[in-house]
């Protein structure tokens, strides 16, 4: 007998909220980002709509993100903001979906019960959690139960996870709060001290995606014109930067993501290791 209720995998991050529909594919990717009145705490905008708003607000609206790290900061807004989503993708009904949700390998069980319980108040019937390397290596093609090992590196908003998997689960792991987000800070004190000149994290962002191919960097002619506000005299101003300077921005973050990868090779069974070379 065809069931009412519906299946959905909602992947919870730091810098974006992806839900997938059983039978339809994934229906939301939104920034995971809310907006609020500050004095009334009411929400005013989720997902894209308050990204929007981000670093732009008046005084009376807040525009945060709930997630920090890939773990619940603001657990009221990650409620709102999870029931908004699931509405947003299945409309509001009476039967509660069943949801999977990804979260990042090195959890700890009163994390692990924030999001079950974000979940449940959001609306959701029953709820699974699954290691995101798990659910990264299967949305990419892996047959994860073969015993053959793989790596995984995962590079998120606010986490790294860098695991090797072999037969259905997380033979050894490593999970590093430097991600997206660490990188768009680095840009954002690079250019801070090199031209003198404060940006926002969507203009780093926007540096970030634009320069950081690898195959980019010997391009010198390729220029980003960025606007932001003078160190010296406090106005607007404007300076066009480079692929290498995106390199050399991003160099102490991508080694401390380097770092984590020779950690768990070095951890890695001899095996598993001759697998993976
Ligand atoms: N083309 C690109 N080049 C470089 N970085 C990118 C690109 N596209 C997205 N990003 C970065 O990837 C990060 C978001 O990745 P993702 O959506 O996997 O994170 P998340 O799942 O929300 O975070 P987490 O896993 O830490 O909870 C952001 O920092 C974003 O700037």
């Amino acid at each position: 007998m065809a069931t009412l209720r519906r299946s959905l995998a909602i992947d919870l991050g730091t810098a974006s909220v992806l839900v997938y529909v059983k039978g339809r594919g994934v229906v939301l990717n939104e920034p995971s980002v809310v907006a609020m009145d500050a004095f009334t705490g009411k929400i005013l905008a989720v997902g894209s709509k308050a990204k929007k708003m981000l670093g732009r607000t008046p005084g009376n609206i807040i525009a945060t993100r709930p997630m920090k790290d890939g773990v619940i900061a603001d657990y009221n807004s990650t409620e709102k903001m999870l029931k908004y989503f699931i509405e947003k993708s299945i409309g509001k009904s009476l039967i509660r979906p069943d949801v999977i949700i990804c979260v990042p390998s090195q959890i700890t069980p009163v994390q692990k019960r924030a999001v079950l319980q974000a979940s449940r108040k959001a609306g959701a019937n029953r709820t699974y959690l699954i290691e995101e390397p798990l659910a990264a290596a299967i949305g990419s093609g892996i047959d994860i139960s073969d015993p053959g090992g793989h790596m995984i590196i995962d590079i998120g908003g606010g986490t790294t996870d860098v695991a090797v998997i072999a037969m259905g689960s997380i033979v050894i792991n490593k999970s590093i709060n430097i991600a997206g987000d660490e990188l768009d800070e680095a840009i954002m004190s690079y250019i801070k001290n090199k031209y003198n000149m404060l940006i926002g994290e969507r203009t780093a962002e926007d540096i970030k995606i634009s320069l950081s191919d690898v195959e980019d960097i010997q391009n010198t002619d390729k220029l980003f014109e960025i606007r932001g506000r003078s160190l010296i005299n406090g106005l607007p101003m404007q300076v066009f930067v480079t692929p290498l300077d995106v390199l050399e921005a991003l160099e102490s973050p991508i080694n401390e993501i380097i770092n984590a990868c020779y950690y768990v090779l070095d951890k890695t069974p001899p095996e598993i290791a001759s697998d993976l070379f």
